[in-house]
C-alpha cells in the first residue's frame, strides 16, 4: 500500500467508525437550578456511543448539578435533553425526580459524588442491587466477574458489609454498582474525591480500562491531570457553561492544585 492508499483507507476508516457513532446524548439550550437560583446556564453537549468525556471545573460552577439536570433531579430546568433519541428535558414543574425512572429506563446510570451507599449490605448485594432491570439481574453473575475484573480488590470482599470497607473500596463499589446495569450514559460525579491520590488514580484507571462497547460516558472531576490525554475530549465548566476544550489557565490552576 503506498502511503496515499494509506491515507485514504485510514480516512474511509475513520468515515466508518463516524457512520457508527450514534448519539447517546443531545443537550440543548439546557439551563437548570434550584429556587431563584440559575446554576446552569443555556448548555449544549453532544456524547456519542463509544465517547469517554472529561468535565473539568472548580468547586460549585455546576458540574453536579449538570449531571442532576441530566437525570431530572434539579429543582427546575428548561431545555431540551436527548437520551438516545428520546426527550427526557424539557420544563419540569413537577418537582425533582418525578421523571427520573424513566430517564434511567432510556439508559441513564448516575454515579453521583460522594459514596451513596448501605454500611450493613455486603459488597455483593451492593452489585446485585445494581442489576435492577430483567436482563441485567439474569446476567448479574458475568456481570459481578466484569466488575471484579476492573476492580480486582473487591473480589476478597464480596461478603463483607460495606460499612468496614476502606475509603478507596467503597468507592470501587459505588461506581461497580452504577456500572452493573444496562445503561448506554454513565455519568461519574469526582470519581477520585477524597481518595489519596494514589487510590484516586487506580479508580481512574479503572474507569478508562472499561470497555465502553456502544455506551458513552462523562467524567466531571476537579483535577484535570487525572483525564489529560485518557478521554476522547475534556470540556471545561465555568459558571455554568461550558467552555470547549479546557482552558489552559484552568488547566495551570488544577495542576498548581494537585
Ligand atoms: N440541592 C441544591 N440546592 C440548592 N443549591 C444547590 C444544590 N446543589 C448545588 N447547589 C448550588 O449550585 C451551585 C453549583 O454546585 P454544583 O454542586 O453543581 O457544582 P460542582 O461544579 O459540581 O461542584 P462540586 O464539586 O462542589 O460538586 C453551587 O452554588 C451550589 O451551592
Amino acid at each position: 500500500m503506498n502511503v496515499m492508499q494509506q491515507d485514504l483507507s485510514r480516512k474511509t476508516h475513520t468515515l466508518h467508525n463516524h457512520v457508527h457513532r450514534r448519539e447517546v446524548l443531545n443537550v440543548c439550550g439546557l439551563s437548570a437550578g434550584y429556587g431563584p437560583m440559575r446554576v446552569i446556564h443555556d448548555l449544549d453537549l453532544i456524547v456519542s456511543s463509544g465517547e469517554r468525556i472529561g468535565i473539568v471545573g472548580l468547586n460549585g460552577h455546576g458540574k453536579s448539578t449538570l449531571f442532576y439536570a441530566i437525570a431530572g433531579l434539579t429543582g427546575w430546568q428548561r431545555g431540551s435533553i436527548k437520551l438516545n433519541g428520546i426527550e427526557v428535558g424539557r420544563t419540569r414543574s413537577q418537582g425533582p425526580g418525578r421523571y427520573t425512572h424513566q430517564i434511567v429506563r432510556a439508559g441513564l446510570a448516575l454515579i453521583p459524588q460522594g459514596d451513596e451507599i448501605f454500611h450493613g449490605l455486603t459488597v455483593e448485594e451492593h452489585l446485585d442491587s445494581g442489576a435492577f432491570t430483567p436482563r441485567s439481574w439474569r446476567e448479574r453473575k458475568e456481570r459481578k466477574e466484569r466488575i471484579l475484573q476492573i476492580f480486582p480488590p473487591l473480589k476478597k470482599l464480596m461478603a463483607v458489609p460495606v460499612g468496614r470497607l476502606s475509603g478507596g473500596e467503597r468507592r470501587m463499589v459505588s461506581i461497580g454498582r452504577g456500572l452493573m446495569g444496562e445503561a448506554s450514559l454513565f455519568l461519574v460525579d469526582e470519581p477520585s474525591l477524597g481518595l489519596a491520590p494514589k487510590i484516586g488514580k487506580n479508580v481512574i484507571d479503572a474507569l478508562m480500562a472499561l470497555d465502553l462497547g456502544g455506551s458513552a460516558m462523562v467524567i466531571a472531576e476537579q483535577n484535570v491531570s487525572l483525564l489529560e490525554g485518557r478521554v476522547d475530549r475534556i470540556i471545561g465548566m465555568h459558571v455554568g457553561k461550558l467552555k470547549g476544550e479546557a482552558s489552559a489557565a484552568l488547566m495551570l490552576h488544577d495542576h498548581g492544585e494537585a
